[in-house]
């Protein structure tokens, strides 16, 4: 048994993290706050919102009379995050930054500077998520007005550690941890895994964090923030023009500075055309982006897909997959999105194929399959391939003559044996 100490709290300058800290330090820990650099130009406006955050950051650490401590990742934030980004945009794909983020600065890079420089038994961060070494019991708002000790004092690290959704399930970030390894999450903490967002503020208004209330909070790409995508690409990758073209005939609509400007599901403006049309394919060789006309257009939906090596955040993969090959359990690849029913099956070479209950609109390669079964993350799979649209399928099924419904038109879930992508 290892009794933990000294925690090292990742400190944002924003509400979330400032509060956690506040918790630790009252209940008793001894606690440094660091402040990562990861990006350090400015943004649209000229501001550089690093420079202020740190500041509001050091702040909080002095009103906690807590050590302060700033690091740079600029450099591992380029070569593992925004290089990785780039060529994923460069092959068609739409990268998720946000997860690569976590997964390779804060929950390797910080976490090994906490451990072996700063000598830390544990990191902790201002995300809202929980573990399976917090007693559900003592993660319950009404504790947090008493000043007893909420965190177990320590972490009997025998099986693997489990990653659960917060309390606060609109706030729940386990999606965004879904790639973080087995080896960090043993030593993290999150200290507002039982509280909503509301009282997290009320929180650090009491606490007198009025300089950090009045922050909006972070939005756009992690570190990078908001910016005018388009604009913003095109500084880093080459125009590529190529033509919109119509999924419905093959008829040219218009052209673009490249498809990488794009993603499945969005809008495109293009110029000369009133109505909406909505991306629905890219073809990288060509540099073709294919359209539809309707929002809820067929081609738009697909119940299958493939992802590359799944990473399983507590079983390596789970038990009842290696018995059975094949697990139900339910799936999200975008924050916020319901979760739907799933069924997964496990190939030799980790990679999975997922077939959903219900055909789900704008399924886009590079983002993460995300795994839920009841309110435990399991981890996520980067989306490498998927199925055939509704809209292929029907003109497949027109041209065979076919009368009879696919099984997800029917409502019922669809799970050919082997394969499903063929
Ligand atoms: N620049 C940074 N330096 C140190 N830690 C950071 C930094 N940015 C984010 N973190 C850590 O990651 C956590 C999640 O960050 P994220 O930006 O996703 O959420 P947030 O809700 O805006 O958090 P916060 O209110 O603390 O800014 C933060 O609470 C903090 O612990």
């Amino acid at each position: 048994m290892h009794a933990v100490r000294h925690v090292v709290c990742a400190m944002s300058g924003g509400v979330d993290s400032s509060v956690a800290a506040l918790l630790l330090k009252r209940r008793g820990y001894q606690l440094t706050g660091v402040f990562m650099r990861n990006w350090d130009s400015l943004d649209e406006q000229g501001v550089c919102t690093s420079e202020r955050d740190c500041e509001d950051a050091y702040k909080v650490c002095h009103m906690l009379d807590i050590p302060f401590h700033q690091v740079s990742y600029v450099k591992e934030y380029w070569h593992e995050v925004f290089s990785n980004l780039l060529k994923e945009y460069q092959k068609g794909r739409t990268p998720n930054p946000d997860i690569l983020c976590n997964k390779q600065i804060k929950f390797k890079h910080f976490f090994n500077y906490a451990v072996n420089s700063l000598g830390a038994d544990a990191i902790a961060t201002g995300h809202y998520a929980r573990t399976s070494l917090e007693d559900e019991d003592v993660f319950q708002q009404r504790h947090y007005t008493t000043p007893q000790s909420l965190f177990r004092d320590r972490f009997e690290i025998r099986n693997s550690v489990r990653l659960y959704q917060a309390a606060d399930l609109f706030k729940d970030q386990t999606f965004f941890l879904s790639q973080i390894s087995q080896n960090a999450l043993r030593r993290t903490i999150f200290p507002l895994a039982g509280l909503t967002k509301d009282f997290v503020k009320k929180v650090a208004a009491e606490a007198g964090f009025r300089h950090i209330l009045r922050k909006k909070e972070s939005m756009g790409i992690c570190f990078i923030g908001e910016r005018n995508f388009e604009k913003f690409i095109l500084e880093y990758l080459e125009p590529h023009p190529g033509n919109f073209v119509s999924i419905e005939d093959g008829k040219i609509m218009g052209t673009h500075k490249g498809w990488f400007t794009f993603t499945l599901g969005q809008r495109a403006r293009i110029g000369g055309q009133r109505d909406a049309w909505f991306v629905v394919d890219k073809d990288v060789t060509t540099g073709d982006v294919f359209v539809a006309p309707t929002t809820n257009h067929p081609a738009l939906f697909r119940d299958n897909l493939r992802t590359d090596r799944f990473h399983w955040i507590a079983e390596e993969p789970p038990a009842e997959l290696i018995r059975t090959k094949m697990m139900e359990c339910h799936f999200r690849f975008l924050h916020q999105m319901p979760l739907m029913p799933c069924t997964v099956t496990l190939n030799q070479d980790g990679t999975v194929w997922v077939t959903l209950a219900k055909p789900v609109r704008a399924l886009t390669p590079g983002q993460f399959a995300v795994f839920y079964k009841g309110d435990e993350c399991l981890g996520s799979g980067k989306i490498v391939r998927l199925g055939p649209s509704m809209h292929t399928l029907q003109l497949g099924r027109e041209k065979l003559g076919e009368t009879e419904k696919f099984p997800s038109e029917t409502g019922q879930n669809s799970k050919p044996a082997g394969n499903p992508l063929i």
